[in-house]
């Protein structure tokens, strides 16, 4: 390697650990793996799959573990998967950055309202253990999102057209789908807003939340900006997600 590329190559490490230094808020990312996996339908939970040769729960918590943004993970499972999780994902791969393991609920919000009891003041990451294609870029959107707006869900403008359907399946709307995004997982917040607001949703017994951005936005109020993650950025929920998933592996791999 030449000098002029050596030299290059400690400015960047130099700039990445100043970006690092200037971090002003502690980091959690709260894992979800609690979920039953009805849709996928396989005797064990999707979450434990394998995936090119690793659990589909690797490889978040791999990404989240080697963040230069995130300090600390808080993984939720089922009761019954907590010492599987310990010693077979948290231990064998290293994964010293996960503080706790602790037990979900029966719906995905219960079991973010659960990890949120581990998590001290600054910003939470609320991530599907079940989305292994998280990466360091949506992290550092997310980041510097929520620096400034305090609610941030990560999402990709829709590429179909969407409609709205009435209780007998006739279409009854058709939105604009520039303003049209599906959303995705991290979804960043401000720990103290987004704590009150799953306060707030426990006392309503409301129980039809299925994202956070949800929550915040009905129980508080606070708009919820949208930033880009990406097309990858897949959930795992039907068989075929899986194979998808395993293309894009390989593809990364190759
Ligand atoms: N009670 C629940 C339900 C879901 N999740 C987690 O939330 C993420 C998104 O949920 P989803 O894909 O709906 O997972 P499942 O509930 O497992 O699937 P299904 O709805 O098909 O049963 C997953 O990582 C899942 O493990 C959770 O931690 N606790
Ligand atoms: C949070 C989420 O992944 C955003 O797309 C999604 O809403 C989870 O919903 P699910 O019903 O648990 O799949």
């Amino acid at each position: 390697m030449s000098v002029g590329k050596r030299d290059s190559g400690k400015d960047v490490q130099c700039q990445m650990e100043q970006k690092k230094d200037k971090r002003e808020k502690k980091c959690t990312a709260i894992v979800l793996a609690a979920g039953s996996g009805s849709r996928m339908g396989t005797a064990i939970q999707k979450q434990y799959l394998e995936l090119e040769g690793k659990p589909v729960l690797y490889y978040c918590l791999h990404v989240f573990q080697e963040s230069r943004y995130i300090d600390e993970i808080v993984l939720v499972t089922g009761e019954r998967e907590i010492d599987y999780c310990r010693e077979k994902i948290v231990q064998q791969y290293g994964f010293d950055k996960v503080v706790q393991i602790v037990a979900g609920g029966k719906e995905r919000y219960e079991s973010v309202y659960h990890g949120l009891k581990y998590v001290e003041d600054g910003i939470v990451f609320i991530h599907d253990g079940a989305r292994p294609f998280v990466d360091e870029e949506m992290v550092e959107r997310a980041y510097e999102c929520v620096l400034r707006d305090q609610a941030c869900v990560v999402g990709m403008p829709v590429k179909d057209t969407i409609k709205i359907a009435d209780q007998n399946q006739y279409a009854v709307q058709t939105p604009d789908r520039a303003y049209v995004w599906q959303v995705q997982t991290p979804q960043v917040f401000d720990a103290k807003l987004v704590r009150a607001a799953y306060e707030k949703l426990i006392q309503s017994g409301w129980e039809k939340a299925t994202d956070d951005a949800m929550v915040v936005e009905r129980m508080t109020e606070h708009p919820v900006k949208l930033v880009f993650g990406s097309y990858e950025n897949i959930k795992i929920t039907t068989p075929e997600d899986l194979e998808i998933a395993g293309l894009f592996i390989r593809r990364r791999r190759a």
